[in-house]
């Protein structure tokens, strides 16, 4: 069994997948395609499932991540004790009712207390609770709760702006609807003044 999209380090450094899963995955797909009333045998689809099989362990691989190891394995102690806003970090994510993409952008701040940590780590953060099946909501407060635990800043903030295929291409159809979600602790949530230098910053208009 090769699964390598974990990596050894709490995150994917080459894209492999799980032989059973692929081949489960790929059967499912088939029938899937069938019951749509295609024929699987012709060129073009023939190696479609196998390609749905691959994108969707791609799409979930962070299920396999830990993201707060992920913050662990770059923690540094030092004293700067002023805002660190990582703003317009790209995410794609699923949505858990239909399995239809949502994507748009992060930006999350904190103040460390004692210990700051990698930039890029907070980026991978949100890659690791963004590929799985999600809601945008719990994505917020993920992303959070897990800055908050491992490196116990003074606050958290994330605000995640994002548009959902599934109320545009279907359902309600409105194609230019972008819902914003947001999640505070420490200094955010108590201190307006805070928030609301986060907010200048990420250039928002949500205060
Ligand atoms: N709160 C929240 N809702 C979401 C998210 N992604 C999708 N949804 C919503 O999940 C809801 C599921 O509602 P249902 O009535 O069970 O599903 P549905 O019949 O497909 O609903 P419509 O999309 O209105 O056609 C819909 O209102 C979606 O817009 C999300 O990230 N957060
Ligand atoms: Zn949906």
């Amino acid at each position: 069994m090769d699964f390598t999209l974990n990596g050894g380090k709490g995150y994917s450094k080459t894209e492999s997948y799980d032989d059973e899963v692929t081949q489960g995955l790929t059967d499912h797909y088939r029938g899937v395609l069938e019951l749509l009333g295609e024929d699987v045998h012709r060129e073009g689809l023939e190696k479609t499932p196998l390609r749905v099989a691959k994108a969707m362990q791609f799409l979930t691989q962070g299920y396999h991540m830990n993201p707060e190891e992920i913050i662990r394995s770059a923690m540094f102690r030092e004293d700067y004790q002023q805002m660190v806003i990582v703003k317009d970090i790209e995410l794609y994510s699923m949505c858990e009712h239909h399995i239809l993409p949502f994507f748009g952008k992060a930006h999350v701040a904190y103040i460390p207390r004692h210990h700051i940590t990698g930039l890029s780590k907070i980026a991978r953060v949100v890659e690791a609770f963004a590929r799985r099946l999600q809601v945008q909501e719990r994505l917020t407060t993920q992303i959070k709760d897990c800055i908050q635990k491992t490196l116990n800043p003074l606050g958290v903030a994330v605000v995640i702006e994002a548009q959902h295929m599934c109320m545009q291409m279907r359902g309600v159809q409105k194609q230019h609807s972008v819902t914003t979600t947001s999640d505070f602790t420490g200094a955010f949530l108590k201190n307006q003044a805070t928030r609301e230098e986060f907010f200048n910053i990420i250039g928002g208009k949500l205060h």
